[in-house]
């Protein structure tokens, strides 16, 4: 196995523009603005952002599948721009079209791609970690989403990679499927492989990541373990949620302080939301006392991945949103 040390994947300041774009009049389009992560061996590394956030443009920069415009990229120590065939053997790559050709059925596919390396994975150990003996018989067109994944994540596999990108690897899997590749993912990560993951399901993040990247506008945003990103979230100040059931139309507001937001979100469902504190919680249950009201359902919302990415989107939609009021505001009083 490489050098346990070096990162597998060093990305730092990393630009990328694409078009030109009809909707700009014909110009460039920024998608990476100075996006930096790094991976290591052993370790799953996810990138986590929600729609366009810019994670395939970071995964393909990173095989050398796109230039460009700025910033330095280390894939097992080379530039990927000028990455030669003998680099791209030790790099697995499973996209998220997968880009298997359609007439071929699963297993003679992966016997031929298996006769490309020295030292292959052995296909039948694949087929069988991945149930691919279920569908073998079925041509690559007429797969399920979910059974081509599987059969892109093997030929990816084949080559016994150091590092493995797979985009949004459980999209389409049942339950079942996916248990199954998020085993094999385990797999790898105990046998030493950098595995590097995009997706926007904060599920899988959590299930599997030993270090999440959070990805916004295509920038990184936040960074951390997933322990580390919670617990930022979950200091005193941070936002939780109360919700419980009571009678229709009870007026509480009076004795909850203002940055806290409730809402009857239906008749009889309410949802109290904010920086809770426990005085809050004091104050609410007396009133609950005082108007001889016995609420039900009551769950005190602990803080998962999913708030934090959503705080962390709001947030960074906000800075976005002054920065364009200042450009403008300054661009009216220069005219
Ligand atoms: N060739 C292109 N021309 C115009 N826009 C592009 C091009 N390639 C990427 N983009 C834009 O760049 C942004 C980032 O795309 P990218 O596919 O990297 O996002 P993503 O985070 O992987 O999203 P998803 O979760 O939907 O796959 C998007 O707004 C996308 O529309």
């Amino acid at each position: 196995m490489p050098e346990a040390l070096s990162p597998a994947l060093v990305i730092d300041g990393l630009v990328k523009d694409v078009g030109p774009v009809p909707a700009l009049d014909g110009r460039m389009k920024r998608v990476l603005s100075g996006l930096s992560l790094t991976a290591h061996y052993g370790q799953v590394t996810v990138l986590l952002g929600s729609n366009g956030a810019g994670k395939t443009t970071t995964l393909e920069c990173a095989q050398g599948l796109q230039g460009r415009q700025g910033g330095t990229i280390s894939l097992l120590g080379h530039d990927p721009e000028h990455a030669d065939a003998s680099l791209r053997a030790r790099v697995g790559v499973m996209l998220q079209d997968g880009g298997l050709p359609p007439a071929q059925r699963p297993i003679p596919l992966l016997q031929h791609v298996s006769g490309m390396y020295q030292d292959p994975w052995p296909v039948q150990e694949l087929v069988e970690l991945l149930d691919i003996a279920s569908f073998s018989s079925t041509s690559i067109r007429r797969l399920s989403g979910g059974q081509k994944q599987r059969v892109a994540l093997a030929a990816a596999l084949l080559g016994r990679p150091e590092i493995v990108f797979l985009d949004e690897p459980s999209a389409g899997l049942d339950p079942q499927s996916r248990q199954l590749v998020f085993d094999l993912i385990r797999r790898l990560r105990s046998e030493g492989v950098a595995v590097v993951l995009t997706t926007h399901l904060l599920d899988d993040a959590q299930r599997l990541a030993d270090y999440v990247y959070i990805i916004d506008d295509g920038r990184t945003v936040a960074e951390g373990t997933v322990p580390e990103l919670l617990s930022a979230a979950n200091d005193p100040q941070a936002n939780r949620t109360l919700t419980f059931d009571a009678p229709a139309g009870l007026e509480l507001t009076k004795v909850l302080r203002p940055e806290l937001r409730l809402q009857e979100t239906r008749p009889g469902s309410y949802q109290l939301s904010g920086p809770l504190l426990p005085t809050d919680l004091a104050a609410l249950t007396s009133e609950w006392a005082a108007q001889g009201v016995m609420p039900s359902a009551l769950n005190l919302a602990a803080h998962s991945l999913e708030d934090v990415f959503l705080d962390i989107a709001e947030t960074a939609e906000a800075a976005r949103v002054e920065a364009r009021q200042a450009k403008s505001n300054q661009q009216g009083s220069q005219r």
